[in-house]
Parts: structure tokens; C-alpha cells; sequence
């Protein structure tokens, strides 16, 4: 039996962005980084009024079509809840289209309200983070992004084969505790970039030695990222993505490459164009001069916990 949120409800969302692939780890590892959208959320009598500030406050729909408005009555719907209205306010921090993964954080972000608000109806109704990973990652196609704004710290993420049509692919993730010694920065270029036209560059297939090269640095990721940062250079190599993507990222790749030629763990966040550093020792200050003398935001980012509703 569906329930009703009476009006006058609010809960406040904090979502952490994401990088997801880690270099080797393909659609597969992620890790939550500490920059937040927030997303407060009222039950009103009846109507939508959505307003945004902060990042793509110019772009992204004021409406019903909004990501988040969509990803909350998702939320609403798996706890079988409705409400009369909802009055939605965004404050975004995320940057879109750097491979920060905001599209993910939104859903993220637009489910936990949705969460928030079933929770303070009645807490048996609702979902786990087990439920959050799975709607998510159905919602948005990304589970390295979206698993590591659900659970934070870094992630291994999977999906199954869909054998039905009828029924949704299955998510699932594991958090992993990154090492306290490792740090994250973010160098982010201004301009954008779309995952669907850098995903569009990969080959159908790639060779078997490749393969089994991703295949030795992921695994080599996991010991690396959560015992042994003195392997993150070496488990961060790869040869799935970064490359075939490098006609679309130039700047991505040329940094990338500088980096680890200076001994630094980068690697290209999510699908770009965002380089994602991971380092035990300070930022080298001349590079990051040097970065930023080439337009790129240099941001010194905590590896976060997951979403927090309040
Ligand atoms: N907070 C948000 N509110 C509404 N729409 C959003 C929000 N964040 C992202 N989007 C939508 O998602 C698009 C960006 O998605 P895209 O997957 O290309 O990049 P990303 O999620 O920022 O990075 P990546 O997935 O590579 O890490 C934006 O152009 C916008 O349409
Ligand atoms: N694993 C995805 C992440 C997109 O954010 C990709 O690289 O396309």
C-alpha cells in the first residue's frame, strides 16, 4: 500500500563527487573525493519548484526533467511512497562534464533525499546501501561513480549479465579503506568533456595481452590503494582506456603523462578530462604552478565518506 509524506517534511542531502577507473580498474574502481552537492528537500501540499545554484545552474532544467527530481521520486517509488509536492533546492559544488562524476552524484544525491524523507515516515521502509548501490548505478549506468558516492572511500564495483530484459542489470560494491598516507588532487581543465562521446572512441575489442595487463594492475590497485602506496605508479598503469580516449583529452594526457614521468600515481578521472593524482607527498609545488599557468584548477581533495542525509 502506497503511503503519503505529509507536508512540511525536510531532509538535507550531502553528496561526495567520484572518480571512477583509477587507470586500470574500467568501469569497475572508484573512490568518493571531497567535494559536495547538496540537496535540500520539503514536502509541500502539491506542485514541483526546483531551483539550483553553483555549478550548471544555467544548463540543467529547473523542472521536472531535472536529474536529481527524477533520481528522488525514483526513491520515492522503491519505497512505495508519494508525496503531495515537493520544493527541491540544489547547491552545487561539482563540476559537470569533467569526469567528476556529477551526473552519478545527482542521482546519488536525489536518492537519499528521497531516503531522508521515507526514513522519517517509517525507518522500516527504508533502503539500504546495498538498495542505494543497485538503484543508483540502474539510474545513472556508472557504478564505479555511483557506488563510491553511496559508500565512499574507494570502491569495487560490478555488474552482472543482464539475462532478462524484463528485469533491471544487477550492481553490487565493495568499500575498500584507502590508505591514510594517500592523498588526492584533482586538476581540472575548464573546458568539458561528454562520457558518452569519449566512450564512443573505444574498440569493440582489445587485444588478450592487454587484458591481462588491466587485469594484473587492478587487482594490483586494490593492494596498492588500501597496504602498499608505494606500488600506486605501477598499479595505476593501463592500457583499456586512457589512450584510445587521448584524441579527445590532449591536455588530460599530456598531464597525465608529465606527472608520471615526475613519479606521481595520475591517471585520467573517469572518462574525462579530469587528471586524478594519488600521492603520498605533498604536490610538487613547481608543478603545480605550471599546471595552473596552463588553465587547469589545481584542487587538493579528502578521499570522503559516502552520502549523508540530515
Ligand atoms: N547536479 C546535477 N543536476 C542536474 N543535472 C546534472 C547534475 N550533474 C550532472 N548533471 C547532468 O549530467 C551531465 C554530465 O554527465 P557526464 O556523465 O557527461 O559527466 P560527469 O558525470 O560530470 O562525469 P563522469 O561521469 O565522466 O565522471 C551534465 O551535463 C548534466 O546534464
Ligand atoms: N567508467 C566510466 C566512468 C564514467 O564516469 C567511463 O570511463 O566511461
Amino acid at each position: 500500500m502506497t503511503q503519503t509524506l505529509p507536508a512540511g517534511l525536510s531532509v538535507t542531502a550531502r553528496v561526495p563527487a567520484s572518480s571512477a577507473n583509477l587507470g586500470p580498474g574500467f568501469d569497475t574502481l572508484g573512490m568518493a573525493l571531497g567535494l559536495y552537492d547538496e540537496i535540500s528537500v520539503t514536502t509541500t501540499e502539491s506542485g514541483l519548484s526546483v531551483r539550483v545554484e553553483g555549478e550548471g545552474a544555467d544548463d540543467v532544467p529547473w523542472g521536472p526533467s531535472h536529474l536529481v527530481v527524477r533520481a528522488i521520486e525514483r526513491g520515492l517509488e522503491a519505497a512505495g511512497v508519494w508525496a503531495g509536492g515537493l520544493d527541491v533546492v540544489c547547491r552545487n559544488v561539482i563540476p559537470h562534464s569533467r569526469g567528476l562524476g556529477s551526473s552519478a552524484s545527482a542521482a546519488v544525491g536525489g536518492l537519499a533525499a528521497a531516503n531522508g524523507l521515507v526514513a522519517l515516515l517509517d525507518p522500516a521502509l527504508a533502503l539500504d546501501d546495498e538498495q542505494m548501490v543497485q538503484l543508483s548505478s540502474e539510474f545513472e549506468g556508472h557504478p564505479d561513480n555511483a557506488a563510491a558516492s553511496v559508500l565512499g572511500g574507494a570502491v569495487v564495483s560490478w555488474s552482472e549479465d543482464q539475462v532478462d530484459e524484463d528485469l533491471p542489470r544487477r550492481f553490487g560494491a565493495v568499500r575498500l579503506e584507502v590508505h591514510p598516507s594517500i592523498r588526492a588532487v584533482a586538476l581540472v581543465p575548464e573546458d568539458r568533456s561528454s562520457t558518452s562521446h569519449t566512450r564512443g572512441l573505444l574498440p569493440e575489442l582489445v587485444p588478450h595481452g592487454d587484458a591481462a595487463f588491466n587485469a594484473s594492475r587492478a587487482a594490483l590497485a586494490v593492494v596498492a590503494l588500501t597496504t602498499r602506496p608505494d606500488l600506486l605508479l605501477v598499479a595505476t598503469e593501463d592500457r583499456l582506456h586512457q589512450q584510445q580516449r587521448a584524441s579527445a583529452l590532449p591536455v588530460t594526457t599530456r598531464w597525465v603523462a608529465a606527472l608520471r614521468e615526475r613519479g606521481i600515481a595520475a591517471v585520467v578521472s573517469g572518462a574525462g578530462p579530469t587528471v586524478l593524482a594519488l600521492t603520498t607527498a605533498p604536490f610538487p609545488a613547481d608543478l603545480r604552478s605550471a599546471v595552473e599557468a596552463d588553465g587547469l584548477r589545481v584542487l587538493d581533495l579528502k578521499i570522503a565518506d559516502g552520502v549523508r542525509t540530515d
